[in-house]
């Protein structure tokens, strides 16, 4: 589903966040990108969902060439993937019904079919009594179901996440990987990038980096 063959990436200022990185990605499995800060895990993520190119290697998504894919095609590359990060990245001045919405609307969603999206999406993350709350009501733990309820309401086939639960106390924390569990025994392929990896009985790939480098894949 995702290939990388021999990746690197530069940024400007001359500095190489990833190196020669090769390494495959099936459908529907659960993968930690780990290591330490400065790792190059944020970057992993940011090629795969082509928010940045590579500087050299090829990455094919889906039989797509990303390094060679053209700047048109790039929203309906991304509209396969739904993404999670620390901060939630939530529009604050929206309630929790608007945030889900708004991001299904960008995703030309049929106008019919929003309201429904939106509530089972809300359902799914244990939110839906509160879609009228405005975020800021909401706690660290709750924003980020919000934050997975918007980005699982519009199908992805691959939920990435960067340091998801990096604000929240353990029980809440645990909670959210409990979502990411839920979606992957849907189908759904989930990519996580953490320091840490949790405690968990479900079987997974761990890819750690160290300094840019992809210093060991392990299957567990
Ligand atoms: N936009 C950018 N421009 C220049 N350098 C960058 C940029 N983004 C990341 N870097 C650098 O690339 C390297 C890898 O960063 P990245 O954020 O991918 O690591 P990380 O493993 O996610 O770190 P952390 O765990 O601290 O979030 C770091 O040295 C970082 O400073």
């Amino acid at each position: 589903m995702i290939k990388f063959d021999q990746v690197h990436k530069r940024y400007p200022g001359n500095l190489e966040a990833l190196q020669n990185i090769t390494f495959e990605i099936n459908a529907g499995e659960l993968i930690f990108v780990t290591g330490p800060s400065g790792a190059g895990k944020s970057t992993l993520l940011k090629l795969i969902t082509a928010i940045e190119p590579p500087t050299h290697g090829t990455i094919i998504f889906e039989n797509q060439n990303l390094s060679q894919i053209k700047s048109a095609a790039i929203p309906y590359i991304r509209r396969k993937f739904g993404l999670v990060f620390q901060d939630h990245k939530l529009l604050y001045d929206r309630n929790c019904y608007e945030n889900i919405a708004l991001a299904l609307e960008i995703n030309e969603v049929s106008i019919n079919d929003v309201r429904g999206r939106v509530r089972a999406a809300l359902d799914k993350v244990g939110l839906l009594n509160r879609e009228k709350s405005m975020p800021i009501s909401l706690s660290g733990g709750e924003q980020q179901r919000l934050a997975i309820a918007r980005a699982i309401a519009c199908r992805p086939s691959i939920l990435l996440a960067d340091e998801p639960t990096g604000n929240l106390d353990k029980k809440y924390a645990d909670e959210i990987m409990d979502l990411f569990y839920n979606f992957q025994d849907l189908g759904v392929t989930v990519i996580i990038a953490t320091h840490e990896i949790p405690t968990t009985s479900k079987k997974h790939k761990q890819l750690y980096l160290q300094e840019g480098n992809l210093i060991k894949i392990t299957d567990q």
